[in-house]
């Protein structure tokens, strides 16, 4: 599940970068699709549902707790909705892969069952918190067992009468609030979640489509336990977070225009858009439209030169994903960059302050870490290699990295990339990239 064999790969700077990209189905919104349409009464179709470990993660479980789920073409999904109590037992474990969202947020769903559930994933996954999810669970009259430390494995005892809290979280994370609402579902009374900073809403607005009575606004949901959810059709937009990778390498390839398709908007998801714009970067929105009920557009992104900024605090929720490639950008930029009130990023699928300093130093970079952040300052970088510490987006943020360094780049253990972007070698060649699948 965690990606198969290692895999490393070669890349260099292939010249300018163009053309039109649709990037995969965004995984923030295809997880929670198939969570919500298998707890629907009736079928939901899924369109442009992402083809990558972690969602699929999501699906294979699903279909273990008893959904019937079709596939009947690439990125489609037909589910036969179980009803909000009509998931069943699996037998033994129910492997979340390399998907912290997955895990998350089936802690919460799972705590609202009739039966027992143990949640495991892979070996990056067995060392993230999941004691910010249980925690609150627990005030809720969830019992969950986890390894010392709050890590998973997680065994979730079946629901024994869930109550609903005023819960008011201490990190800015979509998946606790996540967790948080779908126990709520369950439990008696009105649940509420505050947050620090607003984080994307998918949860709330995709309950609100299938029909769940729910009130939200940045930073605060409230909705009660005891209804049903409709089955309903949901057309996943392009990712953001992999359309980000594009964003940054044409802005820093000279003589680059690269149009991104289709994008999704969510104001949540889009904080990267506005600090490269502060940076320098030209990116144009076209043609907005509406997808699922996600705002979209084409983004047009043109070569431009880049400078150090600081990036608002702000901001930070609002492009969590974006940071490994936001270092590149950083590296690549006339000037020092500024990034505070980002210790969420030490907790991802790596350490992802330590591993972006640590590979774009074996680049050449000028970088001081702190707890929180970092201070790069940019210049040129070289040839050489790097780790991707099984990280999906420091892979592919060395592989933007490399489009603007002197010599080739080797970056290692790549193989993750499928958990996010299935098919990023191929699409990024396409539109220019230098990138080779070499030898372990
Ligand atoms: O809710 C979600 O779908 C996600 C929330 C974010 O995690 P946190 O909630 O841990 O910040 C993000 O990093 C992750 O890729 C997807
Ligand atoms: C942090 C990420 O995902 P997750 O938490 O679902 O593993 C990510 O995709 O960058």
């Amino acid at each position: 599940m965690s990606g198969g064999a290692r895999r490393d790969w070669g890349a260099r700077g292939g010249g300018p970068l163009r053309g039109e990209l649709l990037v995969p189905g965004d995984k923030s919104v295809s997880h929670r699709a198939i969570m919500l349409a298998s707890l629907a009464d009736g079928v939901s179709r899924i369109d442009g549902f992402l083809e990558g470990q972690d969602a699929r993660a999501t699906e294979a479980i699903f279909r273990r707790l008893g959904v019937r789920i079709e596939a009947p073409g690439e990125g489609v999904r037909i589910v036969h909705g179980a009803g909000i109590d009509g998931l069943r037992a699996a037998s033994g474990p129910l492997d979340c892969g390399n998907a912290g969202t997955a895990m998350r947020l089936l802690a919460g769903l799972l705590c609202g069952q009739a039966f027992d559930s143990v949640l495991t994933g892979d070996a990056s996954l067995s060392k993230r918190p999941m004691g910010r999810v249980a925690g609150p669970l627990a005030r809720m009259g969830a019992r969950i067992d986890s390894a010392p430390g709050g890590l998973p494995p997680l065994r979730i005892h079946a629901n024994s009468g869930l109550q609903s809290i005023d819960f008011t979280a201490k990190v800015a994370s979509a998946q606790v609030k996540s967790a948080v609402l779908l126990a709520g579902l369950y439990a008696r009374g009105e649940t509420v979640v505050r947050e620090p900073q607003p984080t994307r809403d998918y949860s709330e607005r995709m309950l609100a489509a299938f029909g769940w009575p729910i009130e939200f606004a940045p930073g605060l949901a409230r909705l009660r336990g005891g209804h049903r959810l409709r089955a309903t059709d949901v057309a996943v937009p392009a990712d953001f977070s992999s359309a980000a990778f594009f964003l940054v390498a044409a802005s820093l390839v000279p003589g680059s225009e690269l149009v991104l398709r289709r994008v999704g908007m969510n104001p949540r998801r889009t904080g990267l858009l506005q600090v490269l714009r502060a940076m320098g970067a030209e990116i144009a929105e076209e043609n907005p439209g509406e997808q699922g009920g996600e705002p979209v557009a084409d983004l047009r992104v043109r070569h431009a030169p880049l400078r150090g900024i600081e990036v608002p605090r702000a901001h930070v929720a609002d492009m969590i994903d974006e940071f490994p490639v936001l270092f590149v950008a950083a590296a690549c930029a006339a000037g020092t960059t500024r990034i505070q009130g980002a210790a969420e990023l030490r907790v991802k699928e790596s350490d992802r302050i330590a591993a972006m300093a640590e590979g774009l130093r074996a680049l050449g970079a000028r970088i001081e870490e702190t707890p929180d952040g970092a201070l790069i300052h940019g210049g040129a970088l070289h040839g050489g290699q790097v780790d991707s510490h099984g990280d999906h987006r420091v892979a592919m943020a060395f592989a933007v990295a490399a489009q603007r360094a002197a010599g080739e780049v080797r970056i290692g253990d790549v193989a993750n990339v499928a958990t996010s972007f299935p098919g990023f070698e191929p699409l990024s060649r396409s539109a220019g990239f230098g990138l080779d699948a070499g030898p372990a």
